[in-house]
């Protein structure tokens, strides 16, 4: 058990600017932090980006993984956007993530720089999925180990399963900032995610925050689906 606040960051996976506002203004207060990633910004542009972002906290969620001159210099192209997140693959490996951190510090003022967190291994992903792609030894031991390459070239945080927060809690300590998405109110639809957890779940087992999408996005009323799960994570 643990005392730690643990916050809801709202995935709002649309291509639509109009429906994503709406579902902005619907889960204010109970998300403080909303999350565009590739479908919203491919579909809708950067300036959509922009002007959602605007007033708000943003995670923005593009999950760079590229050379190390590429992935740093495309960090440096997103300062305008003034994110308070930002996430790239661990395993575009340690040059990588040291070349985000670099031109994270260097394109961003002190005060606003926004948080570098470094994807593990994804949530669709179970240990035969993983396998599948030449690794060996199961998600958790994966996750330790791209944690520990992040953590030591200037991540942030860690993006993961909940089911990987005892061990990285118990690895790495408090400091780094742990968001997990894969999260299911009992008896949602897990969709795509293999490794889930609930809210309630993730947040004793040690979530700064918990990522959420569709069970918000997909609900009759996201409002009070937001509220439910916010509820959940003070309980
Ligand atoms: O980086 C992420 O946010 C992310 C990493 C990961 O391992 N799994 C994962 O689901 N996500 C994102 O978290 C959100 C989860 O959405 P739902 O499955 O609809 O709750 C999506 O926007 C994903 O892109």
């Amino acid at each position: 058990m643990t005392d730690r606040q643990t916050g809801l960051i709202a995935a709002l996976d649309t291509r639509d600017p109009t429906q994503a506002e709406r579902w902005a203004h619907a889960v204010t207060p109970h998300a403080s932090v909303i999350k565009l990633g590739l479908e919203f910004a491919y579909a809708a542009g950067f300036g959509a980006v922009a002007r959602l972002a605007a007033g708000r906290a943003l995670f923005l969620d593009l999950k760079l993984h590229d050379i190390p001159n590429t992935v740093g210099a495309a960090v440096g192209s997103l300062a305008s956007l003034k994110p308070a997140m930002l996430t790239i693959h661990a395993s575009g490996g340690s040059a990588m993530v040291a070349a985000a951190s670099a031109a994270r510090n260097d394109a961003f003022a002190t005060t606003a720089r926004p948080l570098l967190l470094a994807v593990t291994v994804l949530t669709s992903l179970d240990d035969a999925a993983l396998a599948e792609t030449g690794v060996a030894g199961g998600a958790r031991a994966q996750v330790l180990r791209l944690a520990e390459l992040a953590l030591r070239n200037g991540a942030d945080g860690l993006v993961c399963s909940a089911r990987e927060l005892e061990a990285l809690r118990r690895e790495f300590g408090e400091s780094p900032v742990l968001v997990t998405p894969g999260i299911r109110p009992a008896g949602a639809a897990a969709g795509d995610q293999k490794r889930v957890m609930t809210p309630g779940e993730a947040r004793r087992a040690g979530a700064d925050w918990i990522v959420v999408g569709r069970p918000i996005t997909g609900a009759d009323d996201p409002a009070a689906a937001a509220a439910a799960i916010a509820a959940e994570l003070t309980s």
